[in-house]
């Protein structure tokens, strides 16, 4: 007998619920660690590790680098949801299955999702290791995770993308960065399919249509999340400079070892963000950051 058919929404609700019943508490804040980026886990505490083959609805990654574990733990005092490695539409996947964690997240009451990602460093002042806040996207993928008929459950039919990318979180990044000593640069991303990395040519055409980073995800997270109703804050770790800027081949291992050696960096980054977002009130801005928000 084949399996019933049941909707989106049901699935997530789904999910969600086998979360919720696997750990003391929700909370309200999400991260997506990018290639590279696993051993960002290492430092939540008092994890509660949720392989993802055992969630209800949940697909497994198949790339190297993504280790398909859910965290539910804390980094000091702000309590998080760690998804440790996501799925890409490269892999096979339509774009409901690569974002349905992101309606799980919706279902289980998140209200900021923090995305990660490795890319190539198109701008020419981008060199591996720098840290992207961003503060826009260029969708190529040629695809939208919303296609199809809209539920109105998880959201709005013509959602609004002017602000995908919350510029009060950037600010706050940005001034978190600063504390540290690291430069937390403003960003647009490009987003195609992959899995073949680009041409020299098409980094060329990025370049002249506005893009500084360039990758094979984050984006339709992004939309889905808003979709969603969630924040969103995305970091894009810079692990390559882009096809052509050098003249170098670029490889996935030179990709997954550039985020290995940044997770430090950006460890310190996300753990201040963390902690501003999880006091309440504490996305407030300083005076200098006022005057400073629109450029980020
Ligand atoms: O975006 P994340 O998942 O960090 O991974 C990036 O790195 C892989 C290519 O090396 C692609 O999957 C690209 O999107
Ligand atoms: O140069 C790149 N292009 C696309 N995706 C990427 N992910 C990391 N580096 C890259």
């Amino acid at each position: 007998m084949s399996e019933p058919v049941i909707d989106l929404a049901a699935r997530a609700a789904e999910s969600a619920l086998f979360i919720k019943r696997s750990v003391p508490a929700v909370p309200p804040l999400a991260l997506v660690l990018g290639s590279g980026l696993n051993e960002l886990a290492e430092g939540v505490q008092d994890a509660t590790v949720i392989p993802y083959r055992d969630i209800p609805h949940f697909p497994v990654p198949t790339v190297a680098g993504h280790a398909g574990n859910l965290l539910v733990g804390r980094i000091d005092s702000a309590g998080l949801i760690v998804l440790q490695g996501r799925f890409h539409y490269y892999e096979g996947h339509p774009l409901e299955v690569v974002t349905f964690p992101m309606r799980v997240l919706q279902f289980l009451g998140v209200r900021t999702v923090i995305l990660t990602a490795a890319t190539g460093g198109i701008r020419a002042d981008l060199r591996p290791g720098n840290l992207v806040c961003l503060s826009d996207h260029l969708n190529l993928i040629g695809d939208n995770p919303l296609r199809g008929s809209n539920d109105t459950r998880l959201g709005t039919r013509f959602p609004d993308m002017t602000e995908v990318y919350s510029k009060k979180l950037r600010a706050v990044a940005r001034e978190e960065g600063k504390r540290l000593g690291i430069n937390v640069i403003p960003g647009v991303y490009a987003c195609l399919p992959g899995p073949s990395y680009e041409t020299p040519a098409e980094i060329r055409m990025l370049q002249a249509l506005g893009a500084d980073v360039v990758g094979m995800s984050t984006v339709p997270e992004a939309i889905v999340a808003r979709h969603g109703g969630m924040d969103v804050l995305a970091f894009a770790l810079v692990t390559n400079s882009a096809a052509g800027v050098l003249g170098t081949p670029i490889s996935h291992k030179e990709v997954l070892d550039a985020g290995k050696k940044a997770t430090p960096l950006l460890g310190k980054v996300l753990r201040r963000v963390a902690l501003r977002l999880s006091d309440p009130g504490g996305t407030g801005l300083t005076a200098e950051m006022q005057t400073f928000g629109g450029d980020v």
